[in-house]
């Protein structure tokens, strides 16, 4: 099972670290902050506070798409339905000890490793990671079919006075080298915190393999403020050279990788039934609404600012659309952009006609300047005058002639999320998608889009739901919402009774709603075989 590993939570219950807060509490905030995994791990509490608290850590990390694992306890993982455990190297560990009290009759299994029980009992998907401190540990884990090494101790730490082994970023950098060849995920653990984690990132890569994450411990759980802290790491970790240039893109096509995780990131999606804020233009907020309704998410359309301080509680998403911009929009918008910013709940802005007046210019930089945006979307034009390229003229909202090929619109939309450290979609009949490391065609969709005023602003709202579904793959997030749209829209495309734009959209709205219903059935099967996506490679 594919896993981001980027950003590895280990919890720590210990009353100094957690200084009386509640454990779930500190979870769900380093969860908004971007973490990608999470793993319990509490080697005190018994069995039944144990199960306990993993059952409410994992209707938390379901909430935000991100796998929780159980350290050492393949009993409580199977109780909860955890998505996977991680072993350590001890030789009889706490999952043994509970084995043999509760089943004497199977004392065998004590000769049995760890590892080989753990993938007998839990389900074909679980995901098993393994504690390495050595080459000889490493390569024996990936032998018995680990998904990824936990690799430490980095550094010492003074909460973790019995480690085994400090390897440093030297140790594990031969550990990488060793195990080059395999495709293991790895992550290493002991003592990283923000002055530290880009070094580890850094200087532990060997040649041919990089760590694909960091496991952090009291950086983030004893955090003043554990979101804060979380994003935190996240930014440093994206922006590692070293680490953006190896993991996961190394491994296998890019394109591919994301395609295979869109079916379920829809399926989440429909599941959570996230709310969208949608400041939003006058001219397509019936469209847009229905285009929500029709995937399973709840709309609601508001232009009045303050009114965000209570809407953002929900914890959906917010969009900014500023198609009919007045005087009193931005700082409407800047009220609501703070509001969910606060909060951490994603925000999306589709800079509607960005290039076609002085006016929506000046609000450009007025919002760039103010407020942080997960996803920026927009056509050439709009994403053109948000990067600042100074010379663009929108003719209204339209995108006026392409002056770029594929290539450049896909390094104008890998630069800009670069710079603003999120994502960013350029649409058109190819749209380009990049978190600023990839970037991604999709050339699905059909032609009528272009003819119906609202169809990239649905994008806006859709992308949205998206994200508040499924926090901890942006890109993904919004690859996911993209491919529903534009399959559904060939879908009603080739209907007989589709006659042009008009029949058009009622076949789109149902075709959506076809998809959605589908997905809250588990049934995949109107993805097999449609994406048309690939990796864009750029040589800057
Ligand atoms: N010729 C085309 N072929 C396939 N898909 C298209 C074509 N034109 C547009 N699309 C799709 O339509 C959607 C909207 O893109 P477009 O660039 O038209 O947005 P927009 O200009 O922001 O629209 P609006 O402002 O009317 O909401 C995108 O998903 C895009 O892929
Ligand atoms: C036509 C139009 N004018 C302002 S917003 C809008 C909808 C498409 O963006």
């Amino acid at each position: 099972m594919p896993v981001d590993l980027s950003l590895y939570l280990v919890t720590d219950s210990t009353p100094a670290i957690l200084k009386g807060r509640d454990l779930c509490t500190v979870v769900e905030e380093a969860l908004k902050g971007g973490v990608t995994v999470v793993q319990y791990r509490d080697k005190k509490s018994d069995t039944g506070d144990l199960i306990k608290t993993a059952k409410k850590l994992h209707q938390i990390t379901q909430k935000y798409g991100v796998p929780l694992l159980i350290n050492d306890r393949v009993d409580v993982a199977l109780a909860v339905g955890a998505e996977g455990v991680h072993l350590g190297q001890d030789d009889m560990s706490m999952f043994h000890m509970f084995w043999i009290r509760d089943f004497p009759a199977e004392t065998d299994t004590l000769k049995i490793a760890d590892f080989e029980l753990a993938k007998k009992l839990l389900p074909q998907d679980a995901i098993i990671g393994i504690s390495t401190s050595s080459i000889e540990e490493a390569k024996k884990a990936i032998a018995d079919g680990a998904d990824y090494l936990g690799i430490g101790t980095m550094f010492a730490t003074p909460t973790k006075t019995n480690t085994k082994s400090t390897i440093g970023t030297a140790g594990t950098q031969a550990i990488l080298t060793a195990i080059s060849d395999s495709s293991v995920g790895t992550v290493s653990i002991g003592g990283i915190n923000h002055s530290n984690v880009q070094r580890v990132l850094y200087q532990s890569r060997s040649p041919k393999k990089a760590l694909d994450g960091v496991a952090i411990v009291s950086a983030i759980v004893a955090a003043e403020d554990p979101k804060a802290s979380a994003e935190e790491f996240a930014r440093l970790i994206k922006s590692t050279p070293a680490f953006a240039l190896t993991p996961r893109s190394a491994r296998a096509n890019e394109a591919e990788a994301l395609v295979q995780e869109v079916p379920q990131t829809v399926r989440k999606m429909v599941e959570v039934h996230p709310l969208v804020h949608n400041m939003i233009n006058f001219v397509v907020s019936n469209f847009v609404a229905n285009v929500a309704l029709s995937i399973g998410a709840s709309p609601i359309m508001s232009p009045y600012g303050e009114e965000a301080t209570d809407l953002c509680k929900f914890d959906g998403a917010l969009l900014i659309n500023m198609g009919t911009l007045t005087s009193e929009s931005v700082s409407n918008y800047q009220k609501a952009i703070k509001a969910y910013n606060t909060r951490g709940n994603p925000v999306v802005y589709d800079p509607v006609g960005a290039a076609a007046t002085d006016i929506r210019r000046k609000a450009v930089s007025q919002l760039m300047a103010g407020g942080y945006f997960d996803l920026i979307k927009g056509n050439e034009g709009e994403i053109r005058q948000v990067w600042g390229s100074g010379t663009v003229q929108q003719r209204g909202v339209d995108s006026g002639p392409s002056n770029l090929d594929g290539q450049q619109k896909a390094a104008l939309a890998r630069d800009l999320a670069r710079r603003e450290r999120n994502v960013v979609l350029l649409t058109g009949p190819v749209d380009y998608l990049s978190d600023g490391e990839r970037v991604i065609a999709v050339e699905n969709g059909h032609p009528y889009l272009g003819q119906v005023t609202g169809t990239g602003c649905a994008i806006g709202t859709i992308s949205g739901c998206f994200l508040t579904a499924h926090r901890s793959d942006k890109l993904l997030a919004v690859l996911s919402g993209i491919l529903m749209y534009e399959i559904a829209a060939e879908n009603a495309a080739s209907k007989e009774y589709v006659r042009g734009p008009g029949s058009f959209v009622p076949a789109f709205l149902d075709e959506l709603y076809a998809i959605r219903t589908a997905a809250s059935k588990g049934d995949d099967s109107w993805f097999v075989g449609r994406a048309k996506v690939h990796e864009v490679k750029l040589d800057l």
